[in-house]
């Protein structure tokens, strides 16, 4: 409801859309709290979306700038954390009015609920409804990509570093100590070049170049898919590890020793002959 006030008063205009959606409550997260589902949402409505920091995800401390159209006035919003959830705050008030997004999910039998509250407070009662069909609109395109990309299957990009004969193996940081292809999830939008590129800065911090697939499509869980690509670094960047507490170089003779996860054994025979063949 659109309460209406003077020019004296600050009002406060909560703007909350929520939905349910049919998809497991870590779908709809990763969905949610993946800037593509923002910077997509942003573009569908003839505006635009920048985040300042490197990365995919929606973090504490990171800058976003939200136009309505582009070259339109920004709004500079902060991503901030308040008992734990997520949340976007005017970092400069655009002189007139500042807004504050509070986003999460909640999980039921019926599906998970998503919720986005937005709130607006203006020193000038009239803009606070101009804002408001704009942020209902922001709100249920939102809800919309959130939905679509939370039941897309998730793509894991693995990467095959060969050099030398040998290809580098990498231990999850977790009780079972396994071992695994460095790599991780495609974040929605990304192709599977760029999202192991990005994986390998992130993981061991080097520079690299995407080859040929290896190998069959491998199903992880239910709706995760692994594809595996041979990788080489660009730099001589030292490797530094960040999500995995050990790594070595193994040759073709050794790989039936190394503890893998489960579904990279489908992709051994395939590791074989692309460790004996050239990139
Ligand atoms: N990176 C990588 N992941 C693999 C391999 N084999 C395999 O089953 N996986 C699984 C483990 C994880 O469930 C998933 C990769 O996701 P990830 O590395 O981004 O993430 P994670 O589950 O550790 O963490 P999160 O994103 O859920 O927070 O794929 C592999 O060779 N490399």
């Amino acid at each position: 409801m659109v309460r209406l006030g003077t020019v004296r008063n600050r009002l406060h205009v909560p703007i909350r859309c929520a939905a349910l959606i049919d998809a497991p409550e870590a779908a709809v997260r990763r969905a949610l709290f993946s800037r593509q589902v923002w910077i997509r949402t942003a573009v569908a409505l003839g505006g635009t979306a920048e985040f300042a920091a490197a990365g995919s995800r929606i973090v504490a401390g990171d800058l976003a700038r939200f136009t309505a159209r582009p070259g339109g006035r920004p709004w500079l919003l902060r991503v901030g954390e308040v008992n734990g959830r997520p949340t976007l705050d005017s970092v400069t008030s655009t002189g007139r009015s500042t807004v504050s997004v509070r986003f999460d999910t909640s999980s039921s039998g019926a599906g998970c609920l998503v919720t986005v509250e937005f709130t607006v407070s203006s020193r000038v009662a009239f803009l606070n409804a101009c804002y408001r069909p704009i942020l209902i609109r922001y709100g249920e395109m939102l809800l919309g990509m959130t939905t679509l990309v939370a039941r897309e299957p998730v793509r894991v990009v693995a990467g095959a570093w060969i050099a030398e004969g040998k290809v580098l193996v990498t231990r999850r940081r977790d009780p079972t100590g396994r071992w695994e292809l460095p790599g991780g999830k495609a974040e929605p939008g990304e192709s599977d070049e760029e999202a192991l590129m990005r994986e390998l800065q992130e993981e061991l911090a080097i520079r690299s170049k995407v080859f040929r697939r290896i190998g069959p499509v491998v199903a992880v869980a239910p709706g995760v898919e692994m594809v595996c690509y041979r990788v080489a670094a660009t730099h001589d960047d030292p490797i530094q590890l960040t999500d995995h507490d050990a790594y070595r170089w193994v040759e073709a003779a050794g790989l039936s020793t190394v503890d893998f996860l489960d579904s990279d054994r489908e992709l051994l025979d395939s590791l074989r002959i692309a460790l004996q063949m050239p990139a």
